[in-house]
């Protein structure tokens, strides 16, 4: 199964002055800022951050708490607006969208996976994943639900509600629930943070798979280094700012980065499992 898009309908006009995105950057932040409150009490919870995601990338986001982790991806993905700068998906400038627009683009363009799950407890796993499609009002049928199912290897399950399944499957149905509209990008907000660590491990072994052998691309904000290490490059945040961007680091380079980050310990990162 290719997860990667067609050309998507436009959903809102670039602004002219804006230059072309990178063809191959599915994301790009340029220039961020987000700060909340005013006066004494303002957080730059976001300092001029730049970077880009390639299309069929897996990037892992990291940072000592409070560095700006959850505000970079609340904006990439279009749930919260930066106070500057600019943010592009696949060449749409969300900032310039209404409200409506950005809506429909985060239904028909972005899938979400919460660290946990979000699944909605009375539909079955089939009627979970087709749930976004139907939001959209696009087709649902049950042949696209027992695609992405299977794809999770979660064929079998497509009758069983959230609470018949354990932790690991209902985040296979979750991240079945976030390819089924083909989206340009898969956010994920500690996905793993819920899972005992075999199962994220299947769970990270499988946003690995989406990536290489389905085009998906990938974006998950992480406190544990061995989940980081799945990804094809880290980013560092530090007090908003983006202060490193490794290449396929190993575990042990990860966190001791996250040493050099927090003076201590890495945060919440728990046992390197
Ligand atoms: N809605 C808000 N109002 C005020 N301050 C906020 C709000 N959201 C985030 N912040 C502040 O912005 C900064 C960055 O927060 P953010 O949640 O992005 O950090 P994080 O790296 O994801 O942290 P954690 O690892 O603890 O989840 C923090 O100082 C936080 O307190």
């Amino acid at each position: 199964m290719r997860i990667t898009r067609r050309r998507p309908a436009a959903v809102g006009a670039t602004a002219p002055e804006q230059p072309a995105a990178d063809p191959r950057e599915v994301v790009s932040l340029r220039d961020v800022a987000r700060t909340y409150g005013r006066g004494d009490s303002t957080v730059h919870a976001l300092r001029g951050v730049s970077v880009g995601m390639a299309r069929g990338s897996f990037t892992a986001v990291m940072g000592p708490s409070g560095s700006g982790k959850s505000t970079l991806l609340q904006t990439a993905a279009g749930l919260d607006r930066p106070t500057s700068g600019s943010v592009l998906l696949g060449g749409t400038d969300l900032t310039t969208l209404s409200e409506e627009q950005l809506t429909r683009l985060r239904r028909e363009r972005i899938g979400f996976v919460f660290q946990s799950f979000n699944l909605l407890p009375s539909l079955t796993a089939e009627d979970n994943v087709l749930l976004p499609l139907r939001l959209a009002g696009r087709p649902a049928r049950r042949r696209m639900a027992a695609e992405v199912l299977e794809r999770v290897g979660m064929g079998g399950y497509a009758q069983r509600r959230p609470a018949e399944l354990s932790g690991g499957q209902q985040q296979r149905i979750a991240i079945a629930r976030a390819l089924v509209s083909r989206p340009d990008v898969v956010f994920g907000d500690e996905p793993t943070g819920a899972l005992d660590s075999g199962t994220a491990t299947e769970v990270l072994g499988l946003l690995r798979g989406i990536v290489d052998q389905d085009g998906a691309t990938v974006v998950m904000v992480t406190h544990d280094p061995r989940a980081a290490s799945y990804a094809d490059r880290v980013l560092f945040l530090a007090d908003g700012r983006l202060v490193a961007d490794l290449a396929g680091p190993s575990v042990a380079e990860i966190a001791d980065r996250m040493v050099q980050l927090t003076g201590g310990a890495p945060a919440g990162a728990g046992s390197l499992r």
